[in-house]
């Protein structure tokens, strides 16, 4: 250990934390280069103190190099308590202690002295004395003391298991002020934290604790981990053979001592069921609580809903009226569709690109409008890009579905208690293979029985990005009314949709024109290249309009063609720098105006997957800030030094533009994306984004691979198979009644 004081920073990254300071010292050091002296020396590591006046300890090594000369590396410091007034001062001064500042601090130390902690922790109250302390100011500044505290006692506890500042303040945050005492008994909590999985948390366990191999609490982490890992695969549960078969090698550990057998990992699967009560199993499947409920909750609402005896209408007469004031000739598959959604309380349609989803929507909604001017009628789509094309095809205003429900980001994806219950009439939910297990069940515990409820997607797209397969497990259940539309009426372009029904039932005799074309490249650099440029042409084609062409990738990062990698490659290209031109930095990002953006989280006004132009860089109160219009009067201002859910969306994930349309999309594929994104729904999905133009850059082989693949793994999920028995069960009730 080195004691020393922070003296001056060189280098300090926000994103990562690494640091280069300068620190002072009255220990004996190895002397060094670049002119510092014999008290000073350099030291790098992550998230180093820079807080000028107090005593930390460093650990680490020294280490030297040609160009820097000596420097120690940090692995792990702590910083040290004051024992001086002047150190008490300059600690409380120093930033650490938040909602104090060096003139508070002063008055503090004037008054108490070198009893000034003992006064904190003891009696608190006594601060009260000092003028300007009012019982608010106490508050603020007694949480940012005991904050300070914890996270100090956290990193004397956890620095030396290598875990990062940052990461302690995560700490912090999650378990507040016993952080330490709950992590001292079961340091596995630790993966309650997002960020923390079974294998950052095991040698971290293992360094405080010194857990033998075979602990239970170790053993029923791992099942954990291993269950919330198929969860980031789409499942709902695991079997379990397969729980055992993951498991068991993340358990094996170099050491002799108490081996993990597999008696040992089911004894502790039986235990998080049993005592813990943590999982479930049904018919052998085993669920996190949170899942199971999540089906179990969506199963018996559903048939609750549906057995609910509602108003059926015969709207033949409607639809024939608004045939002739529409101008348009529904095929039989669509009036029978419109039939369906009138004589039952739950229904589905599905269909592919231009088979006539959106105008039945409209239809329903005029329909439901002449039977009753009162009605009250909610539209909802999973993303704010849907919704707001709904808003668009429909003239109706439309929400996103947490917005309807009343979840915020904030809430977590299990309030399923928050805002109100919905009264309306009728509820369309557009883009439906985007909902998961979780919304899904949180949307449908707000519907009350008598509300008529019309599911619209296409069963043929991308799964949801969280767990389940909900639209097409509802569609095989067969308990609910479906309607299949399986004829394109869209005119123009026919080429994307012909392909993108061939790609579907993997078909490779695609047809190149001019509005779907192939440009080779070699590997992911090339195709980056290429990418950028094709960007430039059409972007140019259509006008200069940012909006109007789209890159879709299947990975957000890793390979030259990832939304992060081609996004700094496009935004340089069509957006450079200019002389004298406003930027402003989050993080490693630089946005500039004009810039395409993409909210990443939920939040009041704007939804995640909204995209918005950059309009405005200005600065108040010393301080940047940036506007960013995200249409619809919705105008979002970003601060500098806030953490912003912004990223740049030249290009997106395939994920993300689900539920838009571009007029040119443009989509990598290669052969380096085999292992995870090479399946048939994605790439359809992409295609039939685009209402003018695909052009697919990469490998040909690829794709063809990709189509002869066929859709994603299968998820393990139980819905289908639960709602047929549900039915059966409340059918048989209403006949025995
Ligand atoms: N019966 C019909 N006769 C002629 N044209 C139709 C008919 N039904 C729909 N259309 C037209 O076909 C086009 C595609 O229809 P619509 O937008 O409703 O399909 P969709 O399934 O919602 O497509 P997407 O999912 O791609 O948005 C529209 O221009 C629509 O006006």
């Amino acid at each position: 250990m080195l004691e020393c004081r922070y003296a001056s920073s060189i280098y300090y990254n926000q994103e990562n934390g690494y640091t280069v300071a300068v620190y002072e010292t009255e220990e004996n050091i190895p002397e060094g280069k670049n002119g510092i002296g014999k008290r000073q020396f350099v030291a790098v590591g992550c998230e180093l103190p820079r807080n000028e006046g107090i005593g930390v300890s460093l650990k680490g090594q020294w280490k030297e190099s040609e160009k820097y000369g000596k420097q120690y590396h940090v692995t792990s410091f702590q910083i040290q308590m004051p024992t001086t007034e002047e150190g008490v001062k300059a600690y409380l001064s120093s930033g650490l202690v938040k909602g104090i500042g060096p003139v508070i601090a002063e008055r503090v130390v004037e008054r108490f002295g070198k009893n000034t902690f003992y006064v904190f922790e003891e009696c608190p109250e006594r601060l009260l004395e000092i003028p300007g302390i009012t019982q608010k100011k106490l508050e603020q500044i007694l949480d940012g003391y005991y904050q300070s505290e914890n996270i100090r006692q956290l990193s004397i506890f956890l620095s030396s298991a290598g875990v990062t500042p940052k990461k302690i303040e995560k700490i912090q945050e999650h378990f507040g002020h016993k952080a330490v005492s709950i992590i001292k008994r079961d340091p596995f909590r630790l993966c309650e934290i997002e960020g923390f999985g079974f294998k950052t948390v095991d040698p971290i366990a293992r360094k405080v604790k010194h857990f033998q191999a075979d602990n239970p609490l170790r053993i029923k982490a791992a099942i954990l981990y291993v269950l919330k890992e198929a969860e980031g695969e789409g499942h709902l549960y695991l079997e379990v053979s397969d729980i055992l078969t993951r498991a068991k090698p993340l358990l094996v550990r170099g050491d002799k001592k108490g081996s993990v057998t597999e008696r040992k990992i089911r004894d502790a699967g039986n235990s998080l069921i049993k005592d813990d009560k943590e999982l479930i199993c049904s018919y052998t499947k085993i669920y996190s609580k949170k899942n199971y409920e999540s089906e179990q909750k969506a199963v018996i609402q559903l048939a609750t809903l549906s057995k609910y005896p509602i108003k059926r209408y015969d709207v033949e007469k409607w639809i024939s009226n608004l045939e002739a004031k529409e101008h348009i000739k529904l095929a039989e598959k669509q009036r029978k569709g419109i039939e369906m959604v009138f004589q039952n309380s739950i229904s589905i349609i599905t269909g592919g690109p231009g088979s006539g989803k959106t105008t039945l929507l409209r239809f329903i909604v005029m329909i439901q409008e002449k039977l009753n001017m009162d009605s009250m009628i909610l539209l909802a789509a999973p993303t704010g890009r849907a919704r707001q094309r709904m808003y668009e095809a429909t003239g109706y205003p439309a929400l996103t579905i947490h917005k309807s429900i009343g979840l915020t980001g904030a809430e977590g994806e299990g309030a399923w208690n928050a805002g109100e219950m919905l009264c309306d009439d009728l509820i369309i939910i557009d883009e439906c293979s985007m909902v998961d297990m979780h919304l899904f069940t949180s949307l449908m515990m707000k519907i009350k029985t008598g509300s008529r409820i019309v599911f619209v997607g296409d069963k043929d797209q991308l799964e949801s990005v969280g767990p389940g397969n909900v639209f097409k497990e509802l569609i095989d259940s067969r308990v609910i009314p479906v309607t299949v539309l399986d004829q394109c009426f869209r005119q123009e372009n026919p080429t994307i949709l012909e392909n993108a029904i061939k790609i579907n039932c993997g078909k490779q005799n695609l047809v190149y024109d001019n509005s779907f074309s192939f440009v080779a490249a070699h590997d992911d650099e090339e195709a980056a290249k290429k990418i950028m440029k094709l960007f430039d042409v059409e972007w140019k084609l259509q006008g200069k309009n940012v909006n109007a062409v789209q890159v879709l990738t299947p990975l957000r990062e890793d390979t030259k063609v990832s939304a992060n990698a081609l996004n700094l490659k496009i935004k340089d290209r069509i957006n450079p720098y200019q002389r004298g031109q406003q930027e402003i930095k989050n993080g490693n990002k630089i946005f500039r105006i004009q810039d395409k953006v993409m909210q990443t989280k939920n939040e009041d006004e704007i939804s995640n997957g909204d995209i918005g132009i950059v309009r405005k860089i200005g600065k108040m109160s010393g301080k940047k800030y940036m506007e960013v219009d995200f249409g619809e009067e919705r105008v979002m201002r970003y601060q500098e030094g806030e953490s912003w859910n912004l990223v740049h969306a030249y290009a997106i994930t395939a994920h993300k533009g689900q539920g838009s349309e571009y007029p040119v999309v443009i989509i990598p594929i290669l052969s380096c994306f085999r292992r995870h994104t090479l399946k048939r729904n994605l790439y359809y999905t992409a295609i039939t984004r685009a209402k003018r133009k695909v052009i697919l850059v990469g490998s040909k082989q690829a794709f063809s691979q990709a189509i002869r693949a066929g859709r994603s793994k299968k998820r393990n999920t139980l819905l289908s198979y639960r709602l047929k028995k549900a039915f059966t069960e409340v059918s048989d009730k209403n006949e025995a009644a």
